[in-house]
């Protein structure tokens, strides 16, 4: 379990992230969101040790965490940080051995990854003679490599079409395993279908995080109500709800204080019900409210 404790830098006079708290739970993916300058890059950097915090912690399984352990992590940095003049799998095999693998096993995992990235034919070109879609893969294939303990990956999947994201997530998925991983995105529909566990920080502080489905529970009840055929503006009067819009028989509401067998109870006692239906609150309305 990687954890964030209470961690803040401030640079000058500027606090960029203020007293952040999460954990990246292992075999979970956990999202990272949050707007531009939300901090997001300046958490993982301290995560990682690239920076040091100006208060907090970072801990590993329970106690601060070492240098040590951080050699084991898979980073890909905002930065990016392989060599654009270096074959692929050259560049695979010295981030092996740079982290203590044997020149064998080094050259039968970057031969693995680059078998599951597809891209045993490009092996011996050149990073900056692939498509930028193909240099993201080499990347995260990059923080694979040494075989982590934890991921944590900076907007990895920036730049890439929907086709090279879904391929991406799928590898993620399944080289991730049992890892903690942490990874930050603007891309909120990937993260609603990747993530079990999101972070949300806005100017700097956190002020949300928990599972999917638990942001879900915190944002308003919206229902779909369809009568058959009467007209549903008369749910504008009834207490306990807010009728956001009616068109004919059909009408959108917010529960204020009303319970949901209540509204099915309201609205068949008034007439034939077609169907009364939770609408699934998109992820970037709940992105919305929380970063207001
Ligand atoms: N070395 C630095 N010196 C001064 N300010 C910095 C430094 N690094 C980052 N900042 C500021 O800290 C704030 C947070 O930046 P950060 O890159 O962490 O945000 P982010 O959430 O990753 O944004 P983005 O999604 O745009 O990458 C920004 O206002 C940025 O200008």
């Amino acid at each position: 379990m990687l954890e964030a404790h209470s961690l803040t830098r401030v640079f000058g006079s500027t606090t960029v992230v203020d007293d952040v708290s999460f954990r990246v739970t292992p075999g979970r993916i956990t999202g990272f969101v949050g707007a531009n300058g939300a901090g997001k890059t300046t958490t993982m950097r301290m995560l990682m040790g690239v920076l040091a915090p100006s208060s907090g912690d970072v801990l590993w399984n329970g106690s601060p965490i070492t240098a040590g352990v951080r050699r084991t992590f898979g980073y890909m940095p905002e930065e990016r940080g392989l060599y654009p003049r270096m074959k692929l799998r050259e560049q695979l095999v010295f981030f092996a051995r740079l982290h203590g693998l044997s020149a064998a096993d080094a050259g039968s995992r970057a031969d693995d990854l680059l078998g599951h990235f597809d891209l045993t034919d490009r092996a011996d070109d050149l990073l900056d003679e692939l498509s930028l879609g193909n240099q993201q893969r080499v990347q995260i294939a990059a923080a694979l490599v040494h075989r982590p303990s934890a991921l944590v990956l900076d907007e990895p999947f920036s730049g890439l079409d929907p086709l090279a994201v879904e391929s991406m997530t799928d590898l993620l998925r399944a080289e991730a395993g049992d890892l903690p991983l942490l990874f930050s995105s603007h891309q909120l529909d990937l993260v609603e279908r990747l993530c079990d566990d999101l972070v949300v920080l806005s100017g700097g502080r956190l002020v949300a995080s928990g599972t999917v489905e638990e942001l879900r529970g915190q944002g308003a009840e919206r229902f779909r109500v369809v009568l058959d055929g009467q007209d549903a503006a008369w749910l504008r009067d009834v207490r306990g709800l807010t009728v956001d819009d009616v068109d004919g028989p059909v009408a959108l509401v917010t529960l204020d204080t009303m319970p949901p067998s209540e509204l099915v109870a309201t609205a068949v006692a008034r007439g034939p019900v077609v169907e009364v239906a939770r609408i699934r609150q998109p992820l970037s309305e709940i992105f919305r409210e929380v970063s207001r």
